[in-house]
């Protein structure tokens, strides 16, 4: 499914001593399919942005698309856009409340009014998608497990209403190297497995460069960049200027580059990096 955003506003307690702008009439559009990364300083507006896109918060101004269908209008049902959009929260996992895991994936599905034994299909399904095993952990609470895997539990939760719109917000906090890099290859694969729309919040431009298509940088409730990861990372200025940088190994490559070292500039990772070094290498040793 698509989005389109058009100059959206949204001000929070408008006309009292605590009026803030949240969100300063921004415009963008995401096609289906696309792996977007949305980043942008803490209080530059990113979780108020996701949550117009389920329908949680209403614009001041402005529209937002879903499918060419303005989903601020009144004759939209909440429901139906919960049922394409799905917003996994910061901290997901504070939100379980079931006795059994089993349970927990279920409602969303139950809510939906499918039967029971289709509710079992998705329950299997989004638990096989994170990787949880299914006959081990179903009838545990979720609250016997492991941090990372009560994460993996709450996401599982979303994936089982299978929304065409998935939304993660900062789905890596908290988690040790090892569960946020096994969070992320989760999520990666899921969106080459389905192709669903996917818009990842995250603080980290190491972690969304190796992900997505293209980066949404926030300031101060305004789009400050958008492209993809390679076009954004050559704005080093305008980045720095809003206190975010680029991947160190972006980095190391400008350097290199500026010491003569002639390599390539759009390197996003450090397997790219690697074999990028050796190539210059033998290039040289065979000179
Ligand atoms: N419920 C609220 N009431 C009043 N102001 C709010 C509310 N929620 C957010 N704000 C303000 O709106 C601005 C944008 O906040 P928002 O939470 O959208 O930013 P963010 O980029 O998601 O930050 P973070 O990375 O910390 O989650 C900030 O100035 C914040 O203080």
């Amino acid at each position: 499914m698509s989005i389109k955003i058009e100059n959206l506003t949204h001000i929070y307690n408008p006309s009292s001593p605590f009026e803030t702008t949240a969100l300063d009439n921004i415009s963008f559009e995401v096609t289906e399919g696309e792996f977007i990364g949305l980043i942008g300083h803490t209080g530059s507006g990113k979780s108020t942005l996701i949550q117009h896109l389920n329908g949680l918060l209403k614009p001041t101004k402005g529209k937002i698309l879903i499918n060419q269908v303005d989903i601020t209008s009144k004759d939209v049902k909440l429901q139906d856009i919960r049922k394409n959009v799905g917003l996994v929260f910061q901290y997901p996992e504070h939100q379980l409340f079931e006795e059994t895991v089993y349970k927990d994936i279920a409602f969303g599905p139950a809510n939906l009014g499918l039967n029971e034994e289709e509710i079992k299909a998705r329950v299997v399904e989004a638990m096989d998608l994170v990787r949880l095993p299914f006959q081990e952990l179903r009838d545990r609470s979720p609250f016997e497990l492991s941090g990372g895997q009560r994460r993996r539990v709450a996401i599982a939760g979303v994936l089982a209403m299978k929304p065409n719109i998935l939304i993660l917000d900062e789905p890596t906090a908290g988690l040790d190297p090892k569960g946020r890099d096994e969070i992320l290859e989760q999520i990666k694969s899921l969106h080459q497995q389905v192709q669903n729309t996917v818009i990842l919040v995250s603080h980290s431009m190491e972690d969304i460069a190796k992900l997505v298509d293209r980066i949404i940088v926030m300031h101060k409730g305004k789009v400050s960049l958008i492209g993809k990861p390679t076009q954004v990372f050559k704005e080093v200025e305008v980045l720095e200027s809003i206190g975010l940088g680029i991947p160190q190994i972006t980095y190391l490559m400008k350097m290199l580059k500026e010491n003569n070292i002639k390599l390539r500039e759009d390197i996003l990772t450090i397997e790219e990096a690697k074999a990028e070094i050796i190539n210059w290498i033998r290039g040289n040793k065979n000179a």
